[in-house]
């Protein structure tokens, strides 16, 4: 069966559901394709399909990142949705990294709790400026006042993070309700993506720089070879052109290109791709790895940035780094060691915002005002930016 083209007829923007687990992203996020669906501007996906890799099923809730894809009248999205349980953040930091726009959902019924909070600062830290606020589970309580003080909080807890929290968008909507087709709730969809339509704007994309793409995940076509996906950072792609794996050490050409199963002639800045690599091992490529233009990169090792060290009540550290403190860093969709040097001041504690030397364990495409974040133990300790490479 041949497979029909994409057909780039809209502007296209990446977007995701995150928050708390259980406050219901998955569910959310089948409602809107349904609410579309009912449109006749995408397919619905039901919320099993959504949350379906095997482990997930099992334990009942979103450890992998699922993307789906849909349109409104303006626009073509991709989406991801996004796992809430703690374990799973370094899914989220690598799914965040190329938002251009979230909706963060909060159960009205139980408001704020840790990961909406961690979930609001890495979007920060990742460079997502855009939130559009889904108060889900709205169907719970006929209590308005109680959805009033929800919403107040989160609006703090945004303003608090550097966004504009008194002016972000707060939808109240029940994604369970309108996945069940109740007409007042499937207009509170509709409310909330109008929202997104028009409160998130369409990012610059960097069409003209070399390409890059940083590896979200590696897979194999039997008989036909390594396949890489992920989105496009910046620049076009087309089929033949000759690309770096760096990270694994081997140049390529692109013999396939499609985006959610369509072939497609070129992709570009913002896509979210497959994209069919000729004779690279699978076992060479990992996520993590940068597929670019060749020499359009230099790796390095060595940066330095400025990084804020998450207080203790955010979940950060309740001692002092020195210098010699050997955290992980999240750069892209790359998780590597690292080796901190804190210079004349050699200490620093959490809550506060320090200048450091940083050696990573191995090299990758590092350039100034690249963000990323510092994990220990399972947890997110610090925030940074990339001030000078090498
Ligand atoms: N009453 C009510 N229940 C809801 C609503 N949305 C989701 N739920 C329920 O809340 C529970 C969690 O929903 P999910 O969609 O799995 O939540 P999630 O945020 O994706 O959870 P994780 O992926 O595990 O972080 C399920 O039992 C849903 O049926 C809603 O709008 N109203
Ligand atoms: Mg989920």
């Amino acid at each position: 069966m041949s497979k029909t083209a994409y057909v780039r007829t809209k502007p296209h923007l990446n977007i995701g559901t995150m928050g708390h687990v259980d406050h219901g992203k998955t569910t959310l996020t089948a409602a809107i394709t349904k609410v579309l669906a009912e449109r006749g501007s995408g397919t619905f996906v039901p919320f099993d399909r959504i949350d379906r890799a095997p482990e997930e099923a099992a334990r009942g809730i979103t450890i992998n990142i699922a993307h789906v894809e849909y349109e409104t009248d303006t626009r073509h999205y991709a989406h991801v949705d996004m796992p809430g349980h703690a374990d799973y953040v370094k899914n989220m930091v690598t799914g965040a990294a190329q938002l251009d726009g979230a909706i963060l959902v909060v159960s009205a019924l139980d408001g704020i709790m840790p990961q909406t909070a961690e979930h609001v600062l890495l979007a920060r830290q990742v460079g997502v400026d855009h939130i559009v606020v889904a108060l889900n589970k709205a169907d719970g309580t006929d209590d308005e006042e109680l959805i009033d003080l929800v919403e107040l909080e989160v609006r703090d807890l945004l303003t608090a993070q550097g966004y504009p929290g008194d002016s972000v968008p707060v939808v109240r909507v029940s994604g369970l309700r309108a996945l069940e087709g109740d007409p007042r709730w499937t207009a509170a969809v509709e409310a909330l993506l109008d929202a997104v339509d028009t409160y998130v704007p369409m990012p610059e994309r960097y069409l003209d720089a070399p390409f890059l793409l940083p590896v979200e995940n590696v897979l194999t076509i039997t008989g036909r070879g390594t396949v890489v996906t992920g989105a496009v950072e910046r620049g076009t792609l087309r089929l033949g052109d000759r690309v770096s794996v760096l990270g694994a050490g081997v140049d390529s050409v692109v013999t396939g290109l499609e985006t959610f199963g369509k072939p497609m002639e070129e992709a570009e800045a913002g896509d979210n791709v497959a994209v069919l690599l000729r004779g690279v091992p699978r076992d060479a490529v990992r996520r993590g790895h940068v597929v670019a233009a060749p020499g359009s990169v230099v790796p390095a090792r060595r940066f330095s940035a400025r990084v804020y060290l998450l207080a203790g009540r955010e979940g950060g550290r309740t001692t002092p780094v020195a210098t010699g403190y050997r955290p992980q860093f999240y750069i892209r969709t790359a998780d590597v060691v690292g080796d901190v040097d804190l210079g004349a001041v050699g200490m620093a504690r959490p809550g506060e915002t320090v200048e450091m030397t940083v050696e990573l364990g191995r090299e990758m495409p590092l350039e100034p005002g690249l963000g990323f974040a510092i994990r220990e133990g399972g947890r997110t300790v610090g925030a940074g930016t990339v001030t000078t490479v090498g």
